[in-house]
């Protein structure tokens, strides 16, 4: 059974502005107002687990526990066909630099190892995401989101956030990075799974 989250405002435990953003936009018609985990100097907890659900417990359970609040975490990502769905829980990473995340460097990888493949090699991916919710007690539960498409080269768009230039939702011809927001939130895997979490946990 679904446990109810009850008052307007919800510890989101991201340190992504682009997911806390696109997050708090999804639930601002519900009267939710959202914290991040980032605004709140919660530390950021390393995501050692292989799959997109083990790695949102991770984050959830520790800013529940950290703060006695219940927590919703997002891990998400995007998976490649071709590249037997990498990078998958290894998104981020494709990005990692020492000076920090650069996402033209990681847009770029995905394009030349899906050349590598050949050229007849089909350039469909989904994103994903996988919503946590938490509890203090230790109690989760868990809802998804997943959205089809094309990666494209060149990149297109300025809007968005990560792989949103190179990725063409299915039924488009824009990228993500071309919507507005609230179009790309209307489709998107985030979209998907936090409509789910308010059915979840707010609806009657
Ligand atoms: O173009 C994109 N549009 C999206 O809608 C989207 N959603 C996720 N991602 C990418 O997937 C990885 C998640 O990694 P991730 O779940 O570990 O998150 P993160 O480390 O950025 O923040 P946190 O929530 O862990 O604090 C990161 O590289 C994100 O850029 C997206 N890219
Ligand atoms: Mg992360």
């Amino acid at each position: 059974m679904t446990r109810k989250l009850e008052g307007g405002k919800l510890l989101v435990a991201t340190h992504n502005k682009g997911k806390l953003k696109e997050i708090t936009e999804i639930l601002a018609p519900y009267g939710v107002s959202v914290a991040g985990a980032g605004e709140m100097n919660l530390p950021e907890p390393e995501e050692t687990e292989d799959t997109f659900v083990g790695n949102a417990r991770i984050k959830a359970h520790a800013a529940a526990k950290a703060t006695g609040l219940p927590a919703l975490s997002d891990d998400s990502g995007i998976t490649i066909d071709a590249l037997n769905g990498a990078p998958g829980v290894y998104t981020a990473d494709w990005a990692e630099t020492p000076n920090g995340r650069d996402f033209q460097r990681a847009m770029a990888r995905a394009n030349d190892e899906l050349n590598a493949v050949g050229a007849e090699a089909p350039r469909t991916a989904q994103f994903r995401c996988t919503l946590v919710i938490a509890w203090p007690d230790g109690h989760d539960e868990v809802f998804e989101g997943v959205m089809p498409g094309q990666l494209i080269w060149p990149i297109r768009g300025e809007h968005g956030f990560g792989y949103d230039p190179m990725f063409q939702p299915d039924g488009y011809d824009i990228t993500c990075a071309e919507m507005n927001p609230a179009e790309k939130n209307k489709i998107s895997h985030r979209g998907k799974a936090v409509a789910q979490f308010v059915q979840g946990c707010f609806g009657g």
